[in-house]
């Protein structure tokens, strides 16, 4: 056991300093002439160098001063006396930092210069991109040219090669990314290849679900995620829809929330706050839609699902708060237990069948389905089921508004005229001709799906809620 923290006095200008890890983070004191102690600031280690004449270079990542404590990228140049003494200093840190991951990962990364408002392609160059190098991070950059561009990519690459693919962009490219290895004849081994998330879209649910309401959309938190974090097992939703196969990560819905994400196209200068103001507008014309809904129900009371999952009822907390080792991975499901769309519902299984008009029926993995709305509070990341939500028809209104708040902090489960529950797997048939069907915001024909979920299917690299946490003292 090493014992804390690793201190190293040098000299930074006409000061002398001491710098304490403490065995999680850097803590960069002043001394001052009678000895006593002056905490400066405390920060992330990336990577330590010893550069020129005895300068050390600690580039860390360092939170910005104010309420959601983001972090920066910072080079600090220190003065040491003894080389010997500070490049063993160097050492013990450097192990410590990247105690169980490696250090220096090799990315496949894409960026959707589309993606979002455009901001993508500048969000790489001016704050991700600075941030990898510094912590001594390599990577291939492909910008998409076109739709399927990431999928393609995904289908073709040589995965030995990289430790993660990431994304620079919104939910729709790493939906293409998740698909195309799915697709891979050795789809088997290729979904374990971790993917790290970087918000550069106008929906970036992954980002927000990982690291919560304050940080989903920081792009230097979700760097640190991908540079030190490590691959969490999520489980991955199968959609059968007319003869094809496919897979979703966020959310499959219909309805509203369909209209929502789809339907807002015109709205797109509005960045985020295009789906919060689009949904108001839906939810004041109290628009239902007929359907047959089908679904294996795990749990259907609220207050049990409250205790028994992973319910969340502050917005801070993270969706990775939990350990990666808890589940066993070696058997891995990729065929459909409960048949397709296609096979008849077998009664064995525990299906329950209604029918009738939802505002909106979601089915969701992800917590956040965007900035500001936390739509499936109880969502585990490896539980092995899929959340589903359930606006029936004639809400009214008052009701309507109540629910489209709640959205916000999660609350919304607890209206009376919401149904929140846990299944194995759901079925959607619209009974009207025409609307949207949406599955991680990509555009599905309007037929019927069936939706299962498969436990801890793919990997997504995850700071375990260590940042979220600290950043909240
Ligand atoms: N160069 C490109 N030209 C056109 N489309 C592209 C390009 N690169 C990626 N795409 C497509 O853009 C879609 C959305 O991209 P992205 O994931 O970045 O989300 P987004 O911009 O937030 O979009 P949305 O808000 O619609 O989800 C993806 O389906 C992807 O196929």
């Amino acid at each position: 056991m090493a014992s804390f923290p690793f201190i190293l006095q040098a000299h930074q200008g006409n000061h002398q300093v001491e710098l304490a890890y403490n065995g999680q983070q850097l803590e960069f004191d002043g001394v001052d002439v009678d000895g006593s102690r002056r905490l400066i600031k405390t920060v992330e280690i990336l990577n330590i160098t010893i550069e020129h004449e005895n300068s050390l270079v600690v580039a860390v990542a360092s939170a910005k001063n104010g309420p959601k404590k983001e972090f920066v990228l910072e080079r600090l140049v220190f003065q040491v006396r003894d080389k010997a003494n500070a490049a063993q200093w160097q050492s013990n840190v450097l192990s410590h930092v990247y105690k169980d991951i490696k250090r220096g990962r090799h990315f496949k990364v894409l960026v959707n210069p589309f993606g979002g408002q455009g901001h993508a392609k500048r969000m790489w160059e001016t704050i991700a991109e600075p941030v990898f190098k510094a912590a001594g991070c390599t990577y291939d950059l492909t910008y998409t040219t076109h739709r399927y561009h990431a999928k393609e990519i995904a289908r073709d690459l040589n995965i030995r090669l990289y430790d993660a693919v990431v994304s620079v962009s919104g939910d729709g490219v790493l939906h293409e990314v998740i698909n195309g290895l799915m697709e891979r004849p050795d789809a088997i081994i290729a979904h374990k290849l971790p993917v790290g998330a970087i918000p550069g879209g106008s929906g970036n649910a992954l980002s927000y679900s990982l690291l919560g309401e304050d940080h989903g959309g920081h792009v230097t938190n979700a760097v640190l995620g991908i540079i030190k974090g490590r691959a969490m097992p999520v489980d991955l939703c199968s959609v059968t829809q007319g003869q094809d196969r496919y897979f979703s990560f966020v959310l499959q819905s219909f309805g509203l929330v369909a209209d929502v994400d789809l339907g807002t196209e015109d709205m797109r200068w509005m960045g985020e706050a295009r789906f919060t103001v689009a949904a108001i507008g839906k939810l004041m014309s109290q628009q239902s839609y007929p359907c047959e809904l089908s679904y294996i129900p795990v749990e259907t009371n609220v207050d049990k699902i409250r205790s028994e999952y992973n319910y969340r009822r502050q917005q801070s907390v993270v969706w990775a708060d939990q350990t990666h080792d808890e589940l066993d991975q070696s058997h891995p499901t990729i065929v459909d237990r409960f048949g397709g769309v296609n096979a008849p519902l077998n009664k064995s299984d525990g299906w329950i069948t209604e029918s009738d008009e939802v505002i909106t029926a979601v089915g969701a993995k992800l917590p956040w389905a965007s900035k500001g709305m936390l739509l499936n509070p109880a969502s585990s990341p490896n539980d092995g089921l899929v959340d589903l939500l359930v606006f029936p028809k004639g809400t009214g209104r008052i009701n309507g508004m109540q629910i489209m708040m709640g959205t916000e902090t999660g609350e919304h489960i607890y209206h009376n005229k919401v149904r929140y529950m846990k299944v194995k797997a759901f079925r959607l048939t619209p009974k009207n001709t025409s609307g949207y069907i949406s599955m991680d915001g990509e555009h599905t024909p309007y037929t019927p799906y069936q939706v299962e979920a498969h436990r801890g299917l793919i990997s997504v690299l995850s700071i375990e809620g260590r940042y979220a946490r600290s950043m909240r003292e």
